[in-house]
């Protein structure tokens, strides 16, 4: 009973103490509203404008990212290694660089330019045969360097620090086939009727042209100029005659070998990105609206096939056979 009466004399000291409390804190209310109200918004202001400043400086960060980022240039993907693309366009407005020459090639010089990339061109196979071509080629020179190339239409073939004529060499006769000449001149076909198809060109108005040869790039550092296949270029004030630049893609960016990737460098500081995969077929007009950069190659080898062509007979090359190389 006692315990009882304990127990309700403590409650009832605890309710006072409470209501003391209750009381004193509406008295500092009273007193001083600011500093026990619970802000429904945070708290209140400590210097003028306060909420004008912070919303300004909010908004200043905002642009300050947005500014930064578009410093930086932006980074765009026309194909990525991994996708498997049917075809892929980017239309560019063309250059006035084909102006002269609209009327002395008016079916072939491009109306419309771009970039198209397709995986479903060439098949493995092919590919597989270029590769083996370019390979068993290329091991019988090589340049000092980084690039080296192979072209199988003149022979010439880089090594050391210059080149040489392939079909000099008595191993020439060994490495390639009739068939690998024939599979070489169907991919050529193949992509000719592609290049007159997308750029809306009648395809026996497009011709080979010269140079167009097998490229082995490395991350060995450069011996002479022909090495430095990174720099920024067009195709058209590098070789007058091209009018379409397409790239066969013998194996496989961030597989067979790291950094090698193609880039068109576009107006604004936009990059457009396309990262080689075995049997990539990427076509573009040759002209200034296409700009490019191969990346320098980190590490592995990177080979390709470059197949150009121009709207001028008078730069036509004949395809590569076994009976011109016998004679060579
Ligand atoms: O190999 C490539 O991806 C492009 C090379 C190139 O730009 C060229 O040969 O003009
Ligand atoms: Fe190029």
């Amino acid at each position: 009973m006692s315990q009882e009466i304990k127990k309700g004399k403590k409650k009832q000291v605890k309710k006072e103490k409470t209501s003391q409390k209750e009381e004193k804190s509406e008295e500092n209310v009273k007193e001083n509203p600011k500093e026990n109200v619970k802000l429904k918004y945070g708290p209140f202001v400590k210097f003028p404008y306060q909420r004008v400043w912070s919303r300004c400086s909010l908004i200043f960060a905002v642009l300050f990212i947005v500014w930064y980022n578009s410093r930086q240039g932006k980074e765009v993907y026309l194909a990525k290694q991994k996708e498997i693309l049917l075809s892929r366009t980017q239309n560019v407005e063309c250059s006035s660089d084909y102006e002269s020459e609209i009327s002395k090639y008016p079916e072939c010089v491009p109306e419309k330019c771009g970039r198209i990339v397709s995986d479903k061109l060439v098949s493995s196979t092919e590919t597989d045969v270029l590769l083996k071509i370019a390979v068993n080629g290329l091991n019988l020179g090589g340049s000092d360097g980084g690039a080296s190339i192979l072209d199988l239409h003149s022979g010439i073939l880089s090594k050391g620090q210059g080149f040489i004529n392939i079909y000099k060499l008595p191993e020439a006769k060994k490495i390639f086939n009739s068939a690998d000449f024939a599979i070489y001149k169907v991919v050529k076909t193949k992509i000719q009727h592609a290049v007159a198809h997308n750029f809306g060109v009648p395809s026996n108005k497009i011709y080979l042209t010269k140079p167009t040869f097998f490229s082995r790039m490395t991350n060995m550092s450069a011996k002479t100029i022909h090495d430095e296949y990174w720099h920024p270029h067009v195709d058209k004030e590098t070789h007058e005659s091209f009018h379409y630049t397409t790239l066969l893609y013998l194996n496989d960016f961030g597989r067979d070998f790291e950094g090698g990737r193609f880039i068109f460098i576009d107006k604004n500081n936009v990059n457009t990105t396309v990262e080689p995969r075995k049997g990539r077929v990427s076509m573009f007009t040759s002209g200034s609206e296409n700009l490019h950069a191969v990346e320098k190659v980190q590490s592995g080898t990177r080979y390709a096939l470059t197949v150009s062509f121009t709207c001028d007979p008078n730069s036509a090359i004949s395809d590569p056979n076994h009976r011109i190389r016998q004679e060579k």
